[in-house]
């Protein structure tokens, strides 16, 4: 069975940064998906703007080759190719200065949408300068939304700047924080397995649940990306957004609907939850690493250092966490979070590991009883499943058996799986926020994670080693085997 896509209305999308690489790689591909899969309606226009000198035909030149890149060559259909880059224009514009806007509000307006969705894919040095433009240039119209990136921030303070800056020139209902997590497949049927199942909610607290862990691991290194990257490290670049939204969906009580403020106020009250970690304990609940020369599948890889050509450094490329939420659901549920670059697979799972049964009547013949755990696989083999005991089958008496009920949804849904940002862009021209992060949701992110930097930076807590192609540093393993527990194996 396919599900139906119903259109969209028309709108004009503007892509400052439209040259660049998350335009090239990610934002082109999801619009030309969406076009692919009949969502643009009439006169749906994508106008890329960066300082570049580029004409029209140009820029669709861009985007074919973005599309020959990064979409998969059986979902290249040429009719739609064409009918997709006859939507696209190119205004070249230095939003640092007066020059080039004029020619984008003239192309704006010459066929206007009635929704515009500005999307920020540039520096957030940049937000300032393109938020006060676009206003004094008249362009934001009521139905107007802004889409921002992360990094929304370094930490709490820039964060609420960057907040004003925006704020001062949009409503909070018009700006859309992009978490690319959130539109993941698996991400939603989070919600769909804990709120449209009876079965999971009874059993979703401290009375069941022994701990919680999350798992983004990345065998990518740097990808080029030194400038941002060591000036960030994982803390910043995953946690603070990817991992700690994936916290909330996980631990969040049940918003009395869908709609995007009952979401995100029930997100925000885990954040605040959240047990503070402070330059006192910090070396106790954290464990941050980098990676050392090793090996991928792809052969030999260098190091973090290596990689910044001479650089010395101590950011880390691998954080681990043990965070503890304090509220009445969570109280003495550890939830062991852990990222990195060059690891040993690209995987990113939540585990919840229930309690152990209270008492057995099995002999020990039986075999080992193992907690049921419920693994939801964000990717690669996006599914659920679902660890139980039963009994080995046949003759041979009761010996028990670890086994999961398992809805890989590669196997169980055989329609493509759109990535994240189709579905995000989508809901941008909707007005639909419940994907996206609200302020204070960022802010709150930011309160939990400014005293572990302060506590890193007062301890100058060293990152510790660790081979490329590994699960990270022995501290990682340390960390949760010192609550007599272990990583799930996630490969
Ligand atoms: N790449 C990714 O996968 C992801 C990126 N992000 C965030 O998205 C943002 C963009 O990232 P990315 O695409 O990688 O960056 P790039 O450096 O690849 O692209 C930056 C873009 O901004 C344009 N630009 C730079 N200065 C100006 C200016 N003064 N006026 C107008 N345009 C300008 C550049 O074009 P030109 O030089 O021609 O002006 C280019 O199109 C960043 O904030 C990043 O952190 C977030 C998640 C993932
Ligand atoms: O936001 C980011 O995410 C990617 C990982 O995203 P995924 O969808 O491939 O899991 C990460 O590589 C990057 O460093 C970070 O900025």
């Amino acid at each position: 069975m396919t599900s139906q896509i119903i259109p969209v209305a028309p709108f004009d999308c503007i892509v400052f940064g439209g040259t660049g690489d998350l335009a090239e790689r990610k934002l082109i591909p999801a619009l030309y998906q969406r076009q692919r899969a009949g969502q643009l309606s009439e006169p749906t226009r994508i106008i890329g703007v960066s300082r570049s000198s580029m004409s029209d035909e140009e820029y669709r030149a861009f985007a074919r080759a973005a599309i020959q890149e990064h979409v998969k060559p059986e979902e290249i259909d040429d009719k739609e190719v064409e009918t997709f880059l006859a939507r696209l224009f190119y205004v070249p514009v230095d939003v640092k200065t007066d020059n080039g806007w004029d020619a984008l509000k003239t192309l704006i307006e010459k066929k206007p949408a009635r929704i515009r969705a500005f999307y920020l894919a540039v520096s957030p040095a940049l937000f300032g300068d393109i938020a006060s433009h676009l206003k004094t240039h008249g362009l934001i119209t009521p139905d107007s939304r802004i889409i921002v990136e992360k990094p929304i921030g370094r930490d709490l303070k820039s964060a609420m700047d960057l907040n004003d800056t925006i704020g001062k020139v949009f409503r909070e209902d018009q700006i859309f924080r992009i978490d690319h997590y959130l539109g993941k497949e698996t991400v939603q049927n989070l919600m769909a397995l804990r709120f449209a199942n009876v079965l999971y909610e009874p059993l979703w607290n401290s009375a069941h649940i022994d701990h919680v862990q999350i798992t983004v691991a990345e065998t990518v290194g740097l990808e080029g990306r030194a400038d941002y990257y060591d000036k960030a490290g994982a803390l910043r670049d995953m946690v603070q957004n990817h991992i700690l939204q994936l916290v909330c969906l996980v631990a969040m009580e049940p918003p009395s609907s869908l709609e995007a403020n009952a979401v995100h106020d029930e997100k925000v009250k885990v954040l605040r939850s959240l047990q503070p970690i402070t330059p006192a304990n910090v070396e106790e609940y954290t464990v941050r690493g980098q990676y050392r020369a090793g090996a991928s599948s792809g052969g030999p890889v260098k190091g973090y250092l290596d990689e910044l050509e001479g650089h010395t450094s101590n950011t880390e490329t691998f954080v681990a966490i043990k965070a503890e939420i304090e509220n009445w659901r969570w109280a003495g549920v550890p939830f062991y979070l852990r990222t990195g670059k060059r690891l040993a697979a690209r995987v990113s799972e939540i585990v919840v590991t229930f309690k152990p049964i209270p008492h057995s009547i099995f002999d020990q013949g039986a075999g080992r009883i193992l907690p049921n755990q419920l693994v939801i696989r964000l990717q690669p083999d996006e599914g659920v499943k679902q660890w139980l005991m039963i009994k080995d089958p046949g003759p041979g008496g009761m010996r028990l058996r670890h086994v999961p009920l398992d809805m890989s949804f590669a196997e169980s849904f055989h329609e493509r799986n759109p990535d994240a940002y189709e579905r995000l862009i989508m809901d941008v021209v909707r007005g639909n926020q419940t994907l996206f992060m609200r302020r204070d949701e960022v802010e709150a992110a930011w309160r939990w994670i400014d005293p572990i930097l302060e506590g890193w930076e007062d301890n100058s807590q060293p990152t510790q080693g660790y081979t490329a192609g590994t699960w990270g540093p022995s501290g990682a393993i340390a960390l949760i085997e010192r609550d007599g527990r272990t990583w799930h194996d996630s490969l």
